[in-house]
C-alpha cells in the first residue's frame, strides 16, 4: 500500500507545494490553521485539482498533470472524513455505514454493515438517527462509513475537532484500535501536536502551503530542522545562537554558553530546547548548567510551567527567558529552595538549526 503525492497549486495569496510518501503506517499531517492541510487532501481525493504534479495510489496514477490524467472522485477509491462528519440526518446509522457499499447483494451489504457496526461498537443502535447520537458516537459512525466501502486511502481531516477533550482522548485510542487491521494508507490531518503524535507513525509538518519537516515522529519531535517545525512541534523555548567553536555556541537570549553534541557550523542561527528536558544539576561545574531564578508559574492539573530567568540583571523586568515543564511533585520539592537554581541542559538535547 502506497501513496505518492507530489503537487502543486497557486492560489490567491497561497501557494502549496508538497511531496510526500504515505504507506500503511498513519502519517500525519501536522501545521497551523491555514497551513495547507485540508487542501493538500482535497487534492488527493479530487474535489480540488493541483495545477501540477502527480498523485499515484498503488500505482494507480489518480492525477498527473503532464499526461492529462485527472481521475473523478469516486474513481479514487478513497474516503474522506470531513471535520463536521457531514453523516445523513435523515438516514440511521446503519444506512449512513451502507451508504457508498457499491454494487453488493443485500447479503453481502448487511454483512459489511453488521461487521463496521461491531467495529465501532454501536450494537443495538443501529435503528437511530444522527441526532440521536453523542458526538463522539457520530464519529465513528463516520468511520464506520468511511472504511465501509473499503477504500484504499482513508482521509481523516481532523476528525476529532467538535469533541470535548475528554472525548477526544477516547475517539483517539478508539481511532487507534480500530484502524489496527485496516490494511489502507490512512492521512491524518490535525493541528493537535499531541494527538498526532499518540496516533500517527510518521509525520509531515506543513506551513505557509510547504514543509518544514517530514519522517518519523520521534525523528521529527526530537530534531525538527527548522524554527518553524521546531514551534509547530511545540518547542517551548527557542533563541538566537552566535557560533563559538565547531562544539560551543552561546544562545543569545538564554545568555548561555552551551556545549553541542554534535559538530555545529559557522552559519548557526538558533538552538531550542523542550521546556520538559531542563534538569537540576548535581554539580555546578558541569557543562551546559546555568543560573536561573524562577519568575512566575502556570499550571495544569498535573504539570507546572515554571517561567525562569536566566540572566540576574533582568530580574527586576517583566521577562522570562525560557520555559520549564515540570510535575507538580517536583514543583512543590523545589519552590521553596534557596536562589539561583543551577539548571542543566544535556547537550544531546540541543536542537540546532
Ligand atoms: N477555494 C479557495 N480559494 C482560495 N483560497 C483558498 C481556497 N481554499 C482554501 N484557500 C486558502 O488556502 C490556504 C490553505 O487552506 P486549508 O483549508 O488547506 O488550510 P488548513 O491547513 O486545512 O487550515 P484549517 O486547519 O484552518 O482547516 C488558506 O490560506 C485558505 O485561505
Amino acid at each position: 500500500m502506497e501513496l505518492l503525492v507530489d503537487i502543486q497549486k497557486k492560489l490567491l495569496g497561497f501557494e502549496l507545494d508538497v511531496s510526500f510518501e504515505a504507506d500503511k503506517n498513519i502519517l500525519g499531517l501536522l501545521g497551523a490553521s491555514g497551513s495547507g492541510k485540508s487542501m493538500t487532501l482535497r487534492c488527493i481525493a479530487g474535489i480540488d485539482t493541483p495545477d501540477q504534479g502527480r498523485i499515484v495510489l498503488n500505482g494507480r496514477t489518480l492525477f498527473d498533470s503532464k499526461k492529462g490524467i485527472n481521475l473523478p472522485c469516486r474513481k479514487r477509491k478513497l474516503s474522506y472524513l470531513f471535520q463536521n462528519y457531514a453523516l445523513f440526518p435523515n438516514m440511521t446509522v446503519e444506512e449512513n455505514i451502507g451508504f457508498g457499499i457499491g454494487d453488493k447483494n443485500r447479503k453481502d451489504r448487511l454483512a459489511i454493515i453488521s461487521e463496521k457496526v461491531k467495529l465501532i461498537q454501536l450494537e443495538g443502535l443501529e435503528k437511530r438517527y444522527p441526532n440521536q447520537l453523542s458526538g463522539g458516537q457520530q464519529q465513528r459512525v463516520a468511520l464506520a462509513r468511511a472504511l465501509a466501502v473499503e477504500p484504499e486511502a482513508l482521509l481523516l481531516d481532523e476528525p476529532f475537532s467538535a469533541l470535548d477533550d475528554y472525548l477526544r482522548g477516547q475517539m483517539v485510542k478508539h481511532l487507534t484500535e480500530n484502524l489496527s487491521d485496516y490494511q489502507g494508507v490512512t492521512l491524518f490531518v490535525t493541528h493537535n501536536m499531541d494527538e498526532v503524535y499518540r496516533i500517527c507513525h510518521k509525520l509531515v509538518v506543513l506551513s505557509t502551503g510547504k514543509i518544514e519537516a517530514k519522517g518519523r515522529k520521534e525523528d521529527v519531535f526530537k530534531s525538527p530542522p527548522t524554527l518553524i517545525a521546531a514551534q509547530l512541534t511545540g518547542c517551548k523555548n527557542l533563541s538566537q545562537a552566535k557560533y563559538i567553536s565547531p562544539f560551543e555556541l552561546e544562545a543569545l537570549e538564554w545568555g548561555v554558553r552551551l556545549k553541542t553534541g554534535c559538530k555545529i557550523s559557522n552559519q548557526i542561527k538558533n538552538v531550542g530546547v523542550h521546556a520538559h528536558l531542563l534538569e537540576v544539576a548535581r554539580d555546578e561545574k558541569e557543562d551546559n548548567v546555568f543560573k536561573c531564578w524562577p519568575k512566575s508559574t502556570s499550571e495544569t492539573p498535573s504539570r507546572t510551567i515554571v517561567y525562569l530567568l536566566t540572566k540576574s540583571d533582568k530580574q527586576e523586568q517583566d521577562h522570562y527567558t525560557l520555559q520549564w515543564e515540570i510535575t507538580k511533585q517536583t514543583w512543590l520539592k523545589l519552590k521553596n529552595k534557596p536562589q539561583p537554581w543551577y539548571l542543566k541542559i544535556n547537550l544531546n538535547d540541543l536542537i540546532i538549526f
